[in-house]
């Protein structure tokens, strides 16, 4: 049976609800989805590229304060409002994943918590270890 624990960081925004950052069950990590909210101010990020950005990084906090990072991320979710800013997301997530990318679903969403264009979770698996991915 893996243990399992609560990840918790004040780099990322805090759980707004019923759910931890994150859970690390054995050697894998699942991030619970990020809005993009700034964690010192608790405030929506403006524009759907600020939005996406935000939402990355607090998802790269929170796998560091698991011990991990986003290149061991094997799966990503995106939860958009708007099917539109798909292009935008992949214009920009290159800049915080690598090839080998994690697998990746991208749905539209009637709306999401906060009025957020966008929200994101992923699944880290520490048996990834970014010496590991084959580039
Ligand atoms: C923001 C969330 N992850 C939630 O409400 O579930």
């Amino acid at each position: 049976m893996p243990s399992i624990h609560a990840i918790s960081t004040a780099d990322a925004p805090s759980a707004s609800g019923i759910y931890s950052q994150a859970i690390r069950a054995g050697e894998t990590v699942y991030l619970a989805g990020q809005l993009p909210l700034d964690p010192a101010s608790m405030q929506l990020e403006t524009g759907i590229d600020a939005q996406i950005h935000r939402v990355f990084r607090n998802l790269d906090a929170v796998s560091r304060a698991a011990g991990a990072s986003l290149a061991q991320a094997v799966k990503v979710t995106v939860y958009l409002t708007d099917p539109e800013h798909f292009s935008r997301v992949n214009a920009l997530m290159g800049e915080y994943f690598f090839q080998p990318y994690p697998a990746r679903t991208s749905v539209a969403v009637a709306a999401l918590p906060r009025g957020a264009l966008i929200e994101a979770d992923a699944v880290l698996s520490l048996a990834a270890s970014p010496a590991n991915k084959e580039i």
